[in-house]
């Protein structure tokens, strides 16, 4: 049984229509990067519970979370409603393997997320293990409107601090937009467009990656890269590819 503890909320940063992020006080116990929590509201009578991935690195003082309104969505329109000074409940544990305590060895490591997915990765990269465990990073953020680049500030941040080692790659579907790619990942990569663009190969002998966001998204993505000669990441048997579905 998940113990419930009430966060405050210090701000909604609104994105975009749907797009937003809350900002959270609450005292959890310490979570590892790429970890999600539980956020919950009593509706009826009863907690209804979502699992939405920390934004934030652990040790800073609010909790993130970013998410989408789910249109007639249960609980996501009614944390897209909420206002500083209101209160939700969070898990006092995260949960998760989305973590690089997971993922091997390797030269490079990809990240590939689509909407809001692109949460965890940013935990992660805010923490230093990741440059030092790889050459090379790629972040891959896809969504449908430009509009929908969230987190740009602090992907451009990322990219002065650590110029040498990341790489990103957006990919807008629905609008041009200069500097991303147009199109869906899966194209990108049978293509071999995404690994031209960022000058880096994918291969089974020194690339890590992981995915997160849209089941289609990670079941297509994985389908490609095992093609590829990529191979799925399990504890038993160590491989390269490592996934996270959001639903
Ligand atoms: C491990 C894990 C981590 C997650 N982390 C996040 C997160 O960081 N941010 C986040 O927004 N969601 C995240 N989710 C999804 C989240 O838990 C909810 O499913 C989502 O907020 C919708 O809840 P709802 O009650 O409003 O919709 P429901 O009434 O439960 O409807 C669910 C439907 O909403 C759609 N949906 C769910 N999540 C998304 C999404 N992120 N983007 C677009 N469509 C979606 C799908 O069509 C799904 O079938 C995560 C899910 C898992 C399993």
């Amino acid at each position: 049984m998940a113990t419930w503890i009430k966060a405050e909320v210090i701000e909604n940063r609104r994105w975009s229509k749907d797009l937003f992020s809350l900002v959270l006080d609450a005292n959890v116990d310490a979570f590892t990067a790429g970890q999600f929590t539980k956020l919950g509201l009593e509706i009826d009578g009863k907690i209804i519970q979502r699992a939405y991935s920390f934004v934030n690195p652990p040790n800073s003082k609010y909790l993130e979370i970013y998410a989408t309104r789910v249109a007639d969505g249960l609980l996501s329109p009614r944390l897209h409603a909420l206002e500083t000074g209101d209160s939700v409940l969070i898990t006092q544990q995260a949960s998760g393997f989305f973590t690089l305590e997971e993922i091997p060895e390797g030269d490079d490591l990809w990240m590939l997320s689509t909407g809001t997915a692109i949460g965890p990765f940013l935990s992660i990269l805010k923490q230093d293990e990741v440059w030092q465990r790889f050459r090379k990073v790629v972040l891959v953020h896809a969504v449908r409107f430009s509009a929908d680049l969230s987190y740009q500030a602090e992907i451009n941040e990322l990219q002065q601090k650590r110029s040498d080692q990341i790489i990103v790659q957006p990919f807008v579907s629905r609008e041009p937009k200069a500097g991303a790619l147009s199109g869906r990942i899966t194209h990108a990569l049978e293509d071999g467009l995404l690994e031209r663009m960022v000058g880096l190969h994918m291969t089974q002998q020194k690339s890590q990656v992981m995915l997160c966001g849209n089941p289609q998204m990670v079941k297509d993505v994985r389908a490609i890269l095992i093609e590829k000669g990529l191979e799925k990441n399990l504890r038993r048997k160590p491989g390269n590819i490592t996934t996270e579905q959001y639903w």
